[in-house]
């Protein structure tokens, strides 16, 4: 049992707006272990009296908790400044002798380079684990050193590769719907299911993030990650148990039977955009390429689509599309499972049939099945069933907070995992640089361009 946090990077946005929060939310669940001290770490001149202040304004702008569980977890904070890249200061943070303590590395991923040697040397054991923000490389040959780097240097640790997606309730429900409600499992196959398409489409903007951004754009920012998770689970086949071995295997599958993209099918089935000036409700929303920070001759789309193959004999034929943007009309994420028609003599008799779509909301917790009920005089009435229950209690780092500190790797990235996904997005990634699918233009607040073969 994990019973100390220490958090390098805790000065950073990640901390301040999602991580903490989410410790505080844990802590008004009572779902901390007893005794739990948290340890913030970050290259400035604080103290632990500067640190809680910092934290207390975070809360008060980021938590919904209580003022009580503000206070107490201000209580379990302590902070020691260091530069990650010396392991003299790491070394340092992490003291003699320690036990049982989970380093949260909330971290550029150029550092991860100096300082995982670093916790290597400051000796963390296996009663230790190591959780690793995304993304992890920029692309399969830097994903892959990393995993070599973790494999060498700290054999021991658990490593939690962080996909906030994973920890998302509303996102795992696709693996309870299709498991354990025995009338979608038959139909969940090529057979039955004619197109898939994922959507994650935000009304957000750059946020301040040029920084960032600007040089992952949404298909490294999304695609390469968040979106490649919720496949994996749309497409997996069953775990033989419930369990993180099984669990992540079959993950790691669903994404190895994804087909490489050669050169013809990213000018076929990728789109490209980035938003112009526009206005998102009563907002005015500069053209991206105006926002601070931003560098035009990078080309970054705020906006991309992918349409994948699947060579299993489960999805053969049955075309995936994932897609996100940003700035666009108003926010919607979800699944949409797209259901072949009946056959043709049913709908020469019930003009008007249309087929099956089931929905999942990612952000709502909504799920819909469009179907088709007769109406008067043999007429095709179409019919939704649909479910939409409460929001979930817990915010996905909350729930990944909880899982790191159980030890239950199964909602984390496997190294594998990582490397599959990289693995598809680079041949896109590349095509793109060299201008192969043209970046186009969506306005601020409107719609993005049409959907991919
Ligand atoms: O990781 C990221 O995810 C968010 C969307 O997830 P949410 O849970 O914050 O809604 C996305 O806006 C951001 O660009 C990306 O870096």
């Amino acid at each position: 049992m994990i019973r100390r946090m220490v958090l390098f990077g805790a000065s950073g946005d990640l901390a301040r707006r999602l991580l903490l929060p989410a410790v505080a939310q844990l802590v008004a669940a009572g779902a901390l272990p007893p005794g739990l001290s948290i340890v913030g770490s970050a290259d400035t001149d604080w103290t632990t009296e500067t640190f809680r202040e910092h934290v207390a304004s975070a809360l008060r702008a980021h938590s919904t908790a209580s003022a009580e569980a503000h206070d107490q977890l201000l209580q379990m904070l302590t902070f020691r400044p260091a530069d990650v890249t010396r392991a003299a200061d790491v070394a340092a943070v992490l003291g003699e002798g320690h036990a049982a303590t989970l380093v949260y590395l909330a971290l550029p991923p150029a550092l991860l380079h100096d300082v995982l040697p670093a916790l290597a040397a400051a000796g963390l054991g296996a009663a230790d684990a190591v959780a690793i923000e995304k993304p992890f490389g920029t692309d399969l040959a830097s994903a892959r050193e990393l995993n070599e780097l973790l494999r060498l240097r700290l054999p021991a640790p658990t490593v939690f590769r962080v996909d906030h997606f994973l920890s998302s309730e509303l996102v795992r429900r696709v693996v309870t719907l299709r498991f354990l409600n025995r009338v979608f499992s038959p139909a969940w196959h090529a057979e039955h299911v004619e197109r898939i398409d994922i959507s994650w489409l935000e009304d957000l903007t750059l946020e301040g993030r040029a920084s960032y951004y600007d040089r992952a754009g949404a298909l490294k920012d999304m695609l390469q990650n968040h979106l490649m998770e919720v496949m994996a689970l749309v497409l997996m086949e069953q775990p033989a148990r419930m369990d993180a071995h099984s669990f992540r295997a079959m993950r790691v599958e669903a994404l190895r039977a994804v087909a490489t993209p050669d050169p013809a099918r990213v000018r076929a089935s990728t789109v490209r955009a980035r938003y112009t000036a526009g206005t998102i409700g009563s907002r005015a929303v500069p053209s991206y390429v105006d926002e601070p920070g931003v560098d035009p001759a990078l080309r970054t789309e705020t906006y991309a689509a992918l349409t994948l193959e699947v060579d299993s004999p489960r999805w053969s034929g049955v075309p995936v599309t994932i897609r996100s943007g940003k700035a666009l009309a108003a926010s919607s994420a979800e699944i949409a499972v797209h259901f072949r028609p009946v056959p043709r003599y049913l709908t020469e008799q019930w003009p008007g049939v249309e087929p099956n779509v089931l929905r999942l909301g990612l952000t709502e917790p909504y799920v819909h099945l469009s179907t088709t009920l007769n109406g008067p005089d043999r007429t095709a009435e179409p019919r939704r069933l649909e479910t939409v229950s409460s929001p979930p209690p817990l915010s996905p780092y909350a729930n990944l907070v909880r899982e790191m500190l159980q030890g239950d790797p199964m909602l984390f990235i496997r190294g594998d995992e990582a490397e599959e996904a990289w693995r598809i997005v680079d041949p896109v990634v590349r095509a793109w640089s060299a201008q192969a699918v043209p970046l186009q233009e969506y306005r601020a607040g409107g719609t993005p361009p049409g959907p991919v073969a």
